[in-house]
């Protein structure tokens, strides 16, 4: 039987999707679990009672730990270009979504947990100090592609992404409002809840002119990857290929072994 990686509710009297990653332990972001997130967005997307999706963990402590790095590392050029198309899949079809797309971020998020999150409508987050948030890819000795990039400007503007990303920021929940990688901080209990809030004055505009209006804001980031979508590819496969990425790679998840130890 297939793996589950997400649960998906629907709620047909408020048109409202919630989708739960569970991946235990951390909801590392794998090839099939991209693939089985891309699909779901698809069926949403489809689904013409569904007209919201929040996003969110049932992983205790942990929204996304980000890209799966295992499958990065030690693969073959074919497997890491499979990998990268399922990258780019999930964010297209997430930063694409002609839905209002509420981030309900109940743990730590760095990297492509954190490009999930920014790819949403609305981010609200428990406010818990062990958290934190953002584009940590510079840590690991890579480097996070333009899409990424552009992603995170479209939310916090040029200057604070710049600095953000050349220093591989993670931000903690206070730090994180403060930047505006969240719009909203909330205790834990009430974290649902106030997404459903949001998600209900977000519901009352019409559905039309906001997603005009969404697609006029992220069409340029998003055609510009689909124009160059397998030079992108290729582009990954053959930086993360390289020895000396694969060695950051290693030693990064050495380093995340012994803090564990
Ligand atoms: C150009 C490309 C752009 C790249 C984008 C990315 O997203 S790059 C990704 C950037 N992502 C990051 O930099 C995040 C790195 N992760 C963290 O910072 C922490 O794990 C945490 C804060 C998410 C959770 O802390 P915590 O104390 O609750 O948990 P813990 O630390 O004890 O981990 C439990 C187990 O999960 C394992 N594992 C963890 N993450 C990953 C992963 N991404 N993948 C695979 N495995 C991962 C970890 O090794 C351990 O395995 P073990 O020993 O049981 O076999």
């Amino acid at each position: 039987q297939r793996r589950m990686f997400t649960n998906v509710e629907m709620d047909n009297s408020t048109g409202v999707a919630v989708i739960k990653m569970n991946s235990p332990p951390v909801n590392s972001l794998s090839l099939e679990f991209l693939t089985e997130f891309a699909i779901n967005m698809e069926k949403l997307e489809m689904d013409r009672g569904c007209r919201g999706v929040i996003l969110t963990s049932s992983v205790p402590r942990i929204f996304s730990a980000g890209l799966d790095i295992t499958e990065m590392y030690g693969k073959t050029p074919e497997h890491c270009g499979a990998f990268w198309r399922a990258v780019q899949e999930m964010w297209l079809k997430l930063y694409g979504s002609s839905m209002i797309t509420i981030a309900a971020i109940n743990g730590s998020s760095p990297a492509g947990g954190c490009l999930m999150a920014i790819s949403c409508d609305y981010r609200i987050m428990t406010d818990y100090p062990k958290y934190s948030i953002g584009l940590n890819e510079t840590k690991l000795g890579i480097v996070a592609p333009f899409w990424f990039k552009d992603t995170m400007i479209n939310c916090i503007g040029n200057r604070a992404t710049e600095h953000s990303l050349q220093l591989g920021l993670q931000y903690n929940p206070p730090e994180a409002l403060k930047v505006g990688l969240v719009d909203q901080l909330e205790t834990e209990d009430k974290l649902m809840t106030t997404a459903s809030s949001v998600m209900s004055q977000w519901l009352a505009i019409p559905d039309h002119a906001r997603q005009i209006t969404k697609s006029m804001m992220r069409k340029p980031i998003i055609d510009q990857l689909l124009r160059q979508r397998e030079a992108d590819v290729q582009n990954f496969v053959k930086f993360i290929t390289k020895d000396s990425i694969q060695k950051s790679l290693q030693m990064y998840m050495e380093m995340l072994k012994q803090k564990k130890g």
